[in-house]
Formats: structure tokens, C-alpha cells, sequence
């Protein structure tokens, strides 16, 4: 039977006359350390500080762990989970707990995805490209080692391993202790007789780990590593590599930005170019940052860059399909998440117009896992997505990043009367705390404030109503600290920078001229999370939220 999506008038809340305002503050969480490490505390933020002072329109909500499908409660946020939650109003298994369930029921080597890398394992290689490291954003490496052992016991003869450092996920200087763990892992193999080895690498954020088309360059540097065999810095190990990549101690390199690099062998040639009938399995489940290095692998016309040497009959496929929509990859380890009836769906079909902006970083956020994993508009009749083009700069050299075009534009927007409902994401407290730049990511907060408050004025002006909210903590927290939350300094007496998301809650804030005064939180409900914020969206528009969705924040009082 189709689904009804006929959304029922609520019973108190009238539709405002002026549009919703949803605006995401990406990595802005409510962290329980007050400190100086607190970007999000430390900043000067009078907008958010007297929100955060109206009785009931000011509370916290979970944004990790199982409240938004990840396997456990010590699973930090991120923008893929958060923004599915947000979005669909509903918590569904994810990736990172999909696959978990694959490996251990063994589910993982019947598919059909196994089955077509399986033809590779007599008599060529399977190659592994991923990020390694126990973040569980993109990728688990224990989840890589699954892979590889599921792999050689089942008579792959020769696996080779392409690795992207970490040290965004997890703390910058980990990528070392992952290396020797996976080389301990690939000599057991081989005592095993199984020929396992790690092939070529570099630093995510220099190495194919691009998202949303904002720089292909680094998935040409990764194609070339990885399939040619072609990169400026070769070496006999992954270590050595790794280790030499990020420099002297006084001018370090992080983790994110190492440069490509090749393993060679004593002759100097690379040990695992990409060959014919091979098979190459892109291990990382989350989408964002495998769509662009999965269409240079299997679309026979792509053009974006010269691939040079293109390997025919390969068996690839992704961890996860990553994209639904186009269909990639075609095969695939884990079908991914199904996300059915999200809020945009809802919208479109009771004919309320939709717009929604970002900048590149983000803008996939607000749009593709907003809706599901689903490319494209629902009704482009409906929505307008707006994209502002991202810097391609290291963002704490820029930290008001593109907050005020984008701020521009939804103003635009929101004073049109073209909309009902205004969908904004301010990418900054998130991408300047990935840097673990303290100084820059407290500008990156202040800039937001500034934003918002521009923007909750322009609600006002036209008698609308917003919720102001985060998908994740990541600016609230940019020390690493010990069991007892006391800051950890590094050898040379310096604060150790958190660079990754946090486990935090996030803030969410509803008023606006046009919210009757007594709309309220309601004070039942103490472990609501993202998921909770879709039927809040709808109660603000003057609806019942959908009976599938978990339930608003709201009462009427
Ligand atoms: O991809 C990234 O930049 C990080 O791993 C996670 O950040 P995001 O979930 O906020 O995008
Ligand atoms: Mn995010
Ligand atoms: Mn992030």
C-alpha cells in the first residue's frame, strides 16, 4: 500500500504566517566541560547565550551512539547520522552497526558484492582502499581486518591494502599505531601464506577522501597512488612512510594532510598496482567522501581527470552502495540503510516549498543525508538548493569560511515569501574544529552567532518561527583529555588538540515572533535526540508530527 503522507492539522498550533527557519550549527555541541578548550563556551556568542535564557524554548538533545543508529554510546555524532536523524525524524540502523552485523553473522561472504570479489581471489588481488582508523565516521579498521581475514581464509591468494590516514576521526599521530596494527595483522596473514601487504597511502584530506565535487585533485592523487603505482614519495613500508611523511617534530605534518605515497619493492617498483581482474573493495560504509573515487573506478566515460591506465574486468565494489539514487557503486558488501518517509518527502507532498543551502562541505548534509541518501531534489518544483562554493583552503586560515554568503542567501530566501520552510547549515564550529585550531574555531563560533542573529531577525520581520540546532558536538571540546576529563598535554608540555567530533548533546532552541508563547519543550521527555527534532518541525508549521516519527519536543502550555 503506498504511504499516506497527508500530514493532519495540529490542534492548538496554527501554520505561521512567516516561513519555519531549521538552521544546523554543524558541530556546535552543549558540552559539559565549561573550559577554556570549549570553543563553543569561550566564544563571544550573545545571540545563542540569550537563547539559551528563554525558560523552555532552550534544551539539550543526544546526537550520538545508539540515539542515532551507531552500534554503542561510545560512538561520537557525525554529519551522515545526525543529518539522517534530523532529517527522517526516525533513528534506523547505520552503516558502521550494518556491517558490524555482517562480519558477525558471516552474512558479509554470501552476498553477491563477496561473491563478485571472490572471483579475484585464485589468481589476482583484492586491493582494500579506505581510512584507517577506529573512528567509525567512514570506517572501522577492525572492520578492514574482518575483510581481510574473511578474505585469505576463503583462499584469496594476494591482498594489498591502499591507506588513508586518519587524524580527524581520532587524535593527529594515531596513524602510526594503526599502520603497525595492520602490519602486524598482513604478517599473520602471511605466515598464513597468504602474500598481504600494505601498497600506497596519504592523509584523507590529501588522498581521495574528496566529498562533494569540492576538489578532485585529490582523487586523481589517489587513483594515481593507488591503481598506478605513481606518487612523488615511495618507500619500503607503510611505517617508514608514515613516519617520515609527518616530518620533524617542530613541523609536523598531520595525519589528514600526508602526501601521497607508494610502497615499493627492493627493485623499486610498486607491490600493488591496480591490474585487470583484479578486485578493489572501497571499505569505508559512509557515502560522502567514496562517491567521487567510485565513479573514477567505474564509470567508463569519466572525464574529470585522466586516469591514464584504466583496469578492465575489475570486480569493485563499496563497503556500502553510496549512493542509492545513481546506483554506486553497482556492487556492494552491505546493502546500506533504508530510510523511508523523510521529512522532505512529507513537505513536497503537502505542496509546502522547500529551500535549502550550505556551503560545499556541507551541502550534501543538508540535502542528500537530509533526505535519506537520496540525490537530487524530491520536487524540484517545490525545493530550491542553493550550494555556495567552499574555500579549498585549510579552514582555520579562513574560519568564517562562507557564513555570511550563505547567510545572505537565506535571508533571501526566508524575506521572499517564496517558503515555508528555510534550511540552513553553517559549516564552521564542525570544519574549523577539525583542525584543532582552539583560536580559530572560537572565531568560527562567533561568526555563526553573528549569522544567526541576522537571521532570526529576518524571521521576525515576516512573523516566522526557527529551531536553531547542531547534528553533533566537535567546537565544544578541542582538548583530548583523560578518563576525568582533565586535558592531556603532549611531551612538550602543550595541550593535546582534539581534532574529531565529541560525544556531547546538542543544543536546540525553538522560538520566533510568530511562535504563540505558550509552545513550549515539553519537560517528559529526557532522552529525546536528533530524531526527535523532524515531528518538532512539523508541530511548528502547524502540524501533527507523522505517526512514524519519533515524538515533537513540544507542548502546549
Ligand atoms: O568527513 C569528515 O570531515 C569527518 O570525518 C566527519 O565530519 P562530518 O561528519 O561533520 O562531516
Ligand atoms: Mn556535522
Ligand atoms: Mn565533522
Amino acid at each position: 500500500m503506498a504511504h499516506d503522507y497527508t500530514l493532519k492539522p495540529h490542534p492548538t498550533i496554527t501554520a505561521p504566517e512567516g516561513p519555519l527557519m531549521v538552521c544546523i550549527l554543524d558541530g556546535f555541541g552543549e558540552n559539559e566541560f565549561k573550559d577554556e578548550y570549549n570553543a563553543v563556551h569561550v566564544a563571544n556568542t550573545p545571540t545563542i547565550d540569550a537563547l539559551r535564557a528563554v525558560p523552555r524554548r532552550f534544551r539539550s538533545i543526544k546526537a550520538h551512539g545508539t540515539a542515532v543508529g551507531l552500534p554503542s554510546d561510545a560512538d561520537m555524532g557525525n554529519s551522515e547520522v545526525g543529518h539522517n536523524a534530523l532529517g527522517s525524524g526516525q533513528v534506523v540502523d547505520q552503516g558502521a552497526r550494518l556491517v558490524d552485523i555482517a562480519l558477525e553473522t558471516g552474512k558479509m561472504f554470501e552476498g553477491d558484492g563477496w561473491k563478485l570479489i571472490s572471483q579475484a581471489f585464485a589468481d589476482n588481488t583484492v586491493h582494500f582502499i579506505g581510512l584507517l582508523s577506529d573512528g567509525g565516521v567512514h570506517s572501522r579498521a577492525d572492520q578492514l581486518v574482518g575483510c581481510l581475514r574473511g578474505a585469505a581464509a576463503r583462499g584469496a591468494k594476494r591482498l594489498r591494502c591502499h591507506i588513508l590516514t586518519d587524524g580527524r576521526d581520532v587524535p593527529d599521530g594515531s596513524s602510526i599505531r594503526f599502520v603497525e596494527e595492520l602490519e602486524a595483522e598482513l604478517a599473520a596473514l602471511r605466515e598464513k601464506g597468504c602474500d598481504a601487504l600494505i601498497a600506497s597511502g596519504g592523509g584523507r584530506m590529501q588522498v581521495t577522501m574528496d566529498r562533494y565535487e569540492a576538489d578532485w585533485a585529490m582523487v586523481k592523487r589517489g587513483w594515481d597512488a593507488h591503481v598506478l603505482g605513481k606518487a612523488e614519495h615511495t618507500f619500503r613500508d607503510a611505517k617508514t612512510a608514515v613516519v617520515t611523511l609527518r616530518g620533524p617534530e617542530d613541523a609536523q605534518v598531520s595525519d589528514q594532510y600526508l602526501a601521497p605515497f607508494v610502497i615499493v619493492d627492493e627493485a623499486g617498483a610498486p607491490v600493488g598496482t591496480v591490474q585487470d581482474g583484479d578486485a578493489v573493495v572501497l571499505f569505508n560504509f559512509r557515502a560522502d567522501r567514496m562517491v567521487e573515487i567510485s565513479k573514477a573506478f567505474e564509470y567508463p566515460d569519466f572525464a574529470v581527470f585522466d586516469r591514464e591506465r584504466v583496469p578492465q574486468n575489475l570486480r569493485f565494489v563499496g563497503m556500502m552502495q553510496y549512493d542509492g539514487d545513481l546506483k554506486l557503486p553497482a556492487n556492494f558488501l552491505v546493502p546500506p540503510p533504508e530510510i523511508l518517509h523523510v521529512s522532505g518527502e512529507y513537505l513536497v507532498k503537502n505542496g509546502l516549498a522547500t529551500f535549502a543551502c550550505s556551503e560545499t562541505q556541507k551541502f550534501g548534509h543538508v540535502t542528500f543525508f537530509w533526505n535519506g541518501n537520496r540525490s537530487g531534489y524530491l520536487d524540484s518544483k517545490l525545493e530550491q538548493y542553493l550550494e555556495i562554493p567552499s574555500d579549498k583552503i585549510e579552514f582555520n586560515k579562513a574560519p568564517d569560511m562562507k557564513a555570511r554568503e550563505i547567510t545572505a542567501a537565506s535571508k533571501e530566501a526566508i524575506l521572499s515569501g517564496k517558503y515555508k520552510v528555510v534550511r540552513v547549515n553553517f559549516a564552521n564550529p564542525d570544519m574549523v574544529g577539525h583542525t584543532g585550531d582552539l583560536a580559530a574555531t572560537v572565531r568560527a563560533c562567533e561568526v555563526v552567532d553573528a549569522c544567526v542573529k541576522e537571521l532570526l531577525e529576518a524571521v521576525d520581520s515576516v512573523n516566522g518561527r526557527w529551531i536553531v540546532t547542531a547534528d553533533h558536538g566537535n567546537a565544544d571540546d578541542m582538548v583530548q583529555r583523560d578518563k576525568k576529563g582533565k586535558p592531556l598535554v603532549g611531551e612538550d608540555g602543550k595541550p593535546l588538540p582534539l581534532t574529531s567530533h565529541t560525544l556531547a548533546p546538542v543544543p536546540i532552541f525553538v522560538g520566533g515572533k510568530g511562535l504563540p508563547e505558550g509552545v513550549v519543550f515539553r519537560d517528559d521527555l529526557p532522552d529525546a535526540g536528533l530524531a526527535n527534532v523532524a515531528a518538532t518541525t512539523f508541530n511548528l508549521l502547524g502540524y501533527q508530527g507523522p505517526e512514524i516519527y519519533k515524538d515533537s519536543l513540544l507542548t502546549v502550555v
